[in-house]
């Protein structure tokens, strides 16, 4: 298991956010840095006959450019997250130094934009895989770290690409692993749109569909929330969804969110099981999000301590 090294330690709320970093074999042996929110009675010393591993865990996945400080800094969470004792875990959004040609080129691709997924092309695969350090590797190495955690008790909240593209389509792969995922202004149907698209082409093989249809192919279906809800196997009534958009989002009106096409994928599924909640004149900021964050992890914390 790979050692972890501690970075700094800020008291905030009713705990501590902690950095760490790894060198991480899902990223190909990249040094990664993750924060973590742990509320006070969890970080508080203990011996190991006393620790209880009690603490459910909130992961909060970021969008195109950012790291791991930027939810933690700017999400407004941590104050809710202490009330609730939920400890909040902060990944970053891509490997960093890899050193694949064209990494560092874009806002949207590349560094600071991993998309949450496994890699199958050639140059990106052996480093891009946040799929796996999100989903296996992370909860793995909070385990073995021994923080008083509950790893049986996980939930995801994201934005933009953190959580359309991210959060919300790790929810829909591993039905039954996580107890419930929120969104705001997520990339609901990346497989269609201009930075999924983008993304996809390089990430996964094959960038064409083999039978050369209008659909997307399979690989890109596969990490698209809009076609894993709508050929979701988890039974009616069991998942736990909740997106906030807002009306004045600037990438909404270029098309890049797509919340209809999420809301349509929902329409053989039970109501109340993925709201999607329009929220007049917020834009993509992080002043939207850090206003509905307190309500978001409220609403997790029902499902993380069921
Ligand atoms: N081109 C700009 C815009 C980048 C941007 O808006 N990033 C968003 C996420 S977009 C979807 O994933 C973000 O969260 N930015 C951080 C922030 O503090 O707002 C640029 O290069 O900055």
């Amino acid at each position: 298991m790979p050692k972890l090294e501690k970075k700094s330690s800020n008291r905030v709320s009713t705990g501590h956010l902690i950095k760490y970093s790894y060198l991480s074999p899902a990223l190909g042996n990249l040094e990664t840095s993750f924060n973590i929110f742990l509320p006070s009675h969890s970080s508080s010393p203990s011996t190991d006959s006393t620790r209880q591993n009690d603490i459910p865990v909130l992961f909060y996945l970021a969008g195109l450019t950012c790291t791991e400080d930027a939810g933690a800094q700017k999400g407004g969470m941590l104050n809710t997250a202490g009330e609730e004792n939920i400890a909040v875990v902060f990944p970053d959004t891509s490997p960093r130094g890899a050193g694949i040609k064209g990494e560092e080129d874009d806002w949207d691709f590349g560094t600071g934009a991993g998309f949450y997924l496994n890699a199958t092309s050639e140059e990106w695969k052996t480093h891009y895989n946040m799929y796996d350090l999100i989903v296996d590797e992370l909860p793995k190495v909070l385990q073995e770290a021994d923080l008083g955690l509950d790893l049986s008790r996980i939930s995801l909240m994201g934005h933009s690409m953190g959580e359309g593209h991210g959060a919300l389509s790790i929810y829909l792969k591993n039905p039954g692993k996580y107890r419930s995922a929120s969104a705001f202004a997520p990339v609901c149907n990346p497989s269609k749109t201009p930075w999924g698209i983008k993304a996809f082409s390089s990430y996964l093989s094959p960038s064409t569909n083999s039978d050369n249809s209008q659909e997307p192919p399979e690989s890109w279906k596969s990490y698209d929330s809009s076609y894993l809800l709508s050929s979701s196997s988890a039974p009616n009534g069991s998942l736990h969804v909740l997106v906030d958009v807002g009306t004045a989002d600037d990438f909404l009106k270029k098309g890049q969110l797509e919340p209809q096409t999420l809301e349509e994928a929902t329409k053989n599924r039970q109501e109340g099981e993925v709201v999607v909640r329009m929220q007049e004149g917020f834009d993509h900021s992080y002043y939207f999000i850090s206003t509905f964050t307190p309500e978001h992890v409220r609403w997790h914390a029902k499902f993380l301590k069921a």
